[in-house]
């Protein structure tokens, strides 16, 4: 689809706070690039975008948009494709809804979502829904693995400057709690299949025989897996969790990833919340049922439905009377840990309270130690080790802590992270067999009615691409090179089976070495403790897991990260950061025109997307472009131009403008390309000259709340208006 039309940089539109940063930092990069003739285009895979793109039939001629992410899904598997992707809201149903209400106020004739679908017509409308639900984008673009590290300049600044970390003492009661059986990683078994094969899932059981899913295709050496997650034996998990935290008198927290993990864990979490309220449950679950409650969106959904049942109301105060205090997410507001499936995700969540020293906000508003309920035991053990790790060692300390480097296996919706389509709440007691086409029987589990039965699967060209990617980076850096990869665990040992020959082939098996995540977790404490550097080469759930805990814990934050895709057709892909999209900056935003987002994830994606141009056009003139944004980079970080958390301060318009002086003057002083040298000159002398005036502008708005005209769909004059108040500085801009 890459055509002589298509941009040279394709810069995502996204939502919250990256996409407040766009409408401040986007015109200064054009401004840049089209000195040296490259253009940048933007898609748009925001949430609101993704919604108005499914349903054209419902809205006028004017008011329908191309479906982007449809397009920008197949220029990844084209060698044209650079493309900086920004992070997007992976919706839970409750943020869904929220956004069809605000599009709905702005004249789009939208159907509402349908929570309880009954007439085709309504299983059409919430099929198109589901589609947009979860981590819908990031899979598709994902063409590629993932090499994510901080930039030597980020981790240089971050010894020097070393952020705050809570303590850790020794007798901290928080811990982690996983089910003692009848998880996901106890039930899991997988096989590597010799041909290409079609799988068809059924559920069997005396009387009939369910078709779960038909036509599902693999190619040859695919590793199929497929286990279950019992519902008793989580229900009992969860409610002697919540007996033991009262005990232990600290925070009862669930930490899950119901965006990535869309269908299985808002299942979950919904059990979590029958758990905490079950004797209501009990008691008025079909009067609840009648009033649309679905313990799967969350506890503010289902008060939400029955505030005015005092009946309820008060069995519900009654049974919350008894539990242990609950991990808040804005004690303020009273927003629990249970209100949304999708507040709480545990990439972001386990490490933000692993740097506070295990400690989680109470509904007092203080800080307690938590049990941090992570139900399945196949990745639980990371955050385990790592909080036994720091009661017994003491806060990790950043000024001298080494760094932990990721190879993630994601390339076409590796493993868990691409399992949706074959992942079912169990309806009927019976056995779940994945059967091919030639009649094996590859994988069979005997499962009880409520019982969440899922298969992952990962292809073999991205297995191979990975373990190479890994190679590479080991050579380039030398560093201690681990396999994050458990023996004991059927997925893995699959894997292993890939890797061990290729390592051996390659004459660099003595590089590397193979621990379950527990023990790799612990080494690698253990190396950045000393000061040294390790990579960790994981599959795509810890891809994601590891690259906000390290970096939360060694950087603060995990937007800092360099974070490319090196897409297998050839094309790149580059990520700005490892983390989200922010929505409590977007708030503050709102309530005191204070953009606290930090774009540096920005920035360096930025560089290498210029240089990889270079590299791939032959554009001599992106190569100087992307090594003077480098220059600027340094030039934040060593000038300490980065955006404040307080309002009042610098925020990040203030950034961008620091961002843009440093790139001019980086670009007047170079002596590779003089025209770029002369052009830019006379942009850094305004730049500076005007420095005053710019900052004035810039602060003067701040402290009153503003007007973007939508959270979800702002109108984009009124966010031009709030991100770029300066009209000196855009006098120079253009
Ligand atoms: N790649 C992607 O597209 C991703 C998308 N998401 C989506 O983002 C949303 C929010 O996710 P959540 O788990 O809350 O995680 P976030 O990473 O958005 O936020 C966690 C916290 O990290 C800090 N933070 C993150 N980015 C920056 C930045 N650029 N500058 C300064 N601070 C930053 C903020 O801390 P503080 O408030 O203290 O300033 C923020 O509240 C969800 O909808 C989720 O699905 C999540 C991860 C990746
Ligand atoms: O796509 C998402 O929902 C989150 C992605 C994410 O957290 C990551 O890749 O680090
Ligand atoms: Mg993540």
């Amino acid at each position: 689809m890459a055509d002589k039309n298509t941009p040279d940089i394709i810069y995502t539109k996204v939502d919250e706070a990256p996409e407040l940063a766009s409408a401040s930092l986007l015109p200064i990069i054009r401004k840049f690039a089209s000195a040296a003739g490259i253009s940048v285009g933007t898609k748009d895979i925001s949430l609101a975008g993704r919604i108005l793109a499914t349903f054209p039939e419902m809205l006028t001629e004017e008011q329908r948009i191309s479906d982007d992410l449809a397009e920008l899904g197949e220029l990844v598997k084209t060698p044209e494709a650079n493309v900086i992707k920004l992070p997007n809201i992976s919706a839970s149903v409750p943020q869904l809804v929220a956004a069809i209400k605000e599009l709905q106020s702005q004249g789009y004739a939208l159907p509402d979502y349908p929570e309880e679908p009954k007439t085709d017509a309504e299983k059409a409308v919430r099929a198109k829904y589901d589609s947009i639900k979860g981590s819908a984008v990031n899979p598709v673009l994902r063409e590629g693995n993932s090499d994510r590290r901080a930039a030597t300049a980020v981790k240089k600044f971050a010894q020097a400057n070393p952020h705050r970390m809570g303590e850790w003492t020794r007798d901290s009661k928080t811990r982690v709690a996983a089910m003692s059986g009848g998880d996901f990683f106890s039930n899991e078994v997988s096989a590597t299949l010799p041909k290409e094969a079609t799988a068809t899932i059924v559920l069997e059981n005396a009387k009939t025989e369910t078709v779960l899913k038909e036509g599902v295709k693999y190619p040859a050496g695919t590793v199929v897996d497929a286990t279950y997650m019992s519902a008793s034996a989580l229900d009992s998990f969860l409610e002697d969790e919540i007996a033991k935290t009262k005990d232990e008198g600290v925070l009862f927290s669930l930490h899950m990833k119901a965006t990535m993990m869309k269908v299985s864990d808002p299942i979950i979490f919904g059990h979590a919340v029958k758990a905490w309220l079950k004797p209501v449950f009990e008691k008025y679950g079909d009067e609840m049922k009648a009033l649309g409650v679905n313990p799967n969106s969350g506890l503010g959904d289902l008060l939400a439905r029955v505030k005015d049942q005092p009946e309820i109301m008060a069995a519900i105060e009654a049974v919350t009377a008894e539990r242990p205090p609950m991990y808040m997410v804005n004690s303020d507001k009273g927003i629990t840990n249970l209100h949304v499936p999708s507040d709480v995700i545990i990439d972001a969540s386990m490490p933000a309270l692993i740097r506070a020293g295990g400690k989680g906000w109470g509904p007092d508003g203080k800080e307690h130690d938590c049990v941090c309920v992570i139900p399945d035991n196949s990745y639980a053990p990371v955050y385990d080790a790592a909080v036994e790790f720091f009661k017994a060692n003491g806060k990790l300390n950043p000024a001298t802590a080494g760094t932990v480097q990721n190879i993630g296996l994601m390339a076409q919706k590796a493993e868990e992270y691409g399992s949706h389509p074959t992942t079912f709440e169990i309806p009927t007691d019976g056995v779940v067999k994945m059967v091919l086409d030639d009649g094996t029987v590859l994988h069979a589990h005997e499962v009880k009615a409520g019982d969440i039965w899922r298969s992952a699967s990962a292809r073999k060209a991205p297995i191979e691409d990975w373990v190479n990617l890994a190679i590479d980076r080991q050579r380039l850096t030398g560093y201690r090179a681990i396999f994050w990869l458990d023996e004991n665990r059927a997925h893995d040992a699959e894997l292993i089976k890939y890797v061990k020959p290729i390592l051996e082939a390659k004459g660099v098996a003595d590089k590397f070495e193979i621990m379950a995540p527990r023990e790799a977790t612990i080494a690698s404490l253990e190396t950045i403790t000393k000061g040294e550097n390790t990579i960790a080469i994981t599959g795509n759930v810890l891809r994601d897991y590891l690259t906000d805990l390290f970096p939360i814990l060694e950087l603060a934050t995990s937007a800092k990260m360099l974070s490319i895709v090196k897409l297998m057709q050839g094309g790149g892909l580059f990520e700005t950061g490892a983390g989200g999209s922010a929505p409590k900056h977007v708030q503050q935003l709102l309530e005191e025109d204070h953009l606290r987002w930090d774009s540096l994830g920005e920035f360096c994606a930025l560089g290498e997307s210029f240089r990889f141009l270079a590299e791939t056009k032959g554009n001599a003139k992106a190569k100087v472009l992307g090594d003077a944004v480098d220059v600027a980079t340094q030039g934040i970080l060593d000038n300490d131009r980065s955006p404040s958390r307080k309002v009042g301060q610098p925020d990040n318009r203030d950034s961008h403008y620091w961002f843009a002086r440093y790139w001019a003057e980086a670009l007047a002083a170079q002596g590779d390309d003089a025209e770029l040298a002369a052009e830019f000159a006379p942009v850094a002398k305004a730049l500076a000259d005007d420095e005053a005036k710019i900052v004035a502008e810039l602060a003067a708005v701040q402290g009153k709340p503003a007007d973007i005209g939508g959270y979800y769909h702002a109108d984009p004059a009124k966010l031009a208006a709030v991100m770029r108040p300066s009209a000196t500085l855009n006098a120079i801009i253009g």
